[in-house]
């Protein structure tokens, strides 16, 4: 397993958030995080990241809880966030160089693995400019980029497909599918479900701050009797959503 939650109750006061989460994500297996505005997903992230501390329950990344080793946990992890992340003094050649340093990556291999990456994302020409001024997209192109020349175990990817152009979205599918094929996984949280539906092999639905149902399309269909129906049917029946005259 990569990945091990079990039984995480957290948040940020002494209030909890999120309940008694648990669920695993195996090798080379893409997991979809997926519930309502405000249901958990970025603070069930957040603990993931090792921001904040669990209440109860526990973590393991590789095996390895944050409080155990905060470093190594970090380094089998990629994040790449919503709102992108990019340090205004440094150009986009050097947050490659500083993502290299941060995995301990030497400079070439880094740099040949940007090579491909800069042209997957069209960014091959603007290596010596600054990302702090490049458009959305861009931005979130470059952080990309950086996530995926690391090669962890384990990305976890906030709105993946946001932001990003038709082009970039299967570019970035593409590389997700590859990544897959090498063993490495992905945790992502989308409310876009029927991308979501073609490329997770699972799906962990929370809602309220409980995880409410985990399981493949398949498996999820079973459970709640509704054979042949998309994910989005099967995420309304769960959640209770949909417009009544009740
Ligand atoms: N920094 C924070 N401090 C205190 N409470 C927070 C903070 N961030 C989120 N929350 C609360 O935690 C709960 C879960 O929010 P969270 O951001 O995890 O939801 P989400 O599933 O990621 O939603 P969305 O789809 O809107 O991004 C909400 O009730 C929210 O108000």
């Amino acid at each position: 397993m990569v990945l091990q939650i079990d039984g995480l109750t957290g948040g940020y006061s002494k209030t909890p958030v999120i309940h008694d989460i648990s669920f695993n994500i195996g090798h080379g297996e893409i997991v979809g995080l997926i519930g309502l505005n405000g249901a958990g997903k970025s603070t069930t992230i957040k603990h993931i990241l090792g921001l904040l501390r669990p209440h109860s329950g526990e973590i393991r990344v590789g095996g390895l809880t944050a409080s155990e080793d905060i470093e190594s946990y970090r380094r089998q992890l990629a994040y790449i966030p919503e709102t992108p992340i990019l340090y205004e003094e440094l150009t986009l050649k050097e947050h490659i160089q500083m993502t290299a340093m941060a995995y301990g990556i030497d400079e070439a291999t880094a740099m040949s693995r940007a090579e491909r990456l800069l042209k997957i994302f069209r960014l091959e020409t603007k290596v010596d400019m600054f990302p702090t001024h490049f458009s959305k997209g861009m931005k979130q192109k470059v952080m990309l980029i950086c996530a995926f020349l690391s090669h962890p175990d384990l990305y976890i990817i906030d709105e993946p497909f946001l932001g990003l152009d038709p082009l970039g979205i299967e570019s970035l599918i593409e590389l997700m599918v590859e990544e897959k094929r090498n063993g490495r996984s992905i945790l992502m949280s989308t409310h876009i479900l029927a991308t979501a539906e073609r490329y997770c092999d699972r799906f962990a639905i929370i809602d309220d701050g409980r995880l409410i149902a985990i399981g493949s399309l398949e498996a999820l269909r079973e459970e709640f009797d509704m054979p042949g129906a998309t994910l989005d049917e099967v995420y309304l029946r769960i959640t209770g959503g949909g417009i009544t005259n009740d």
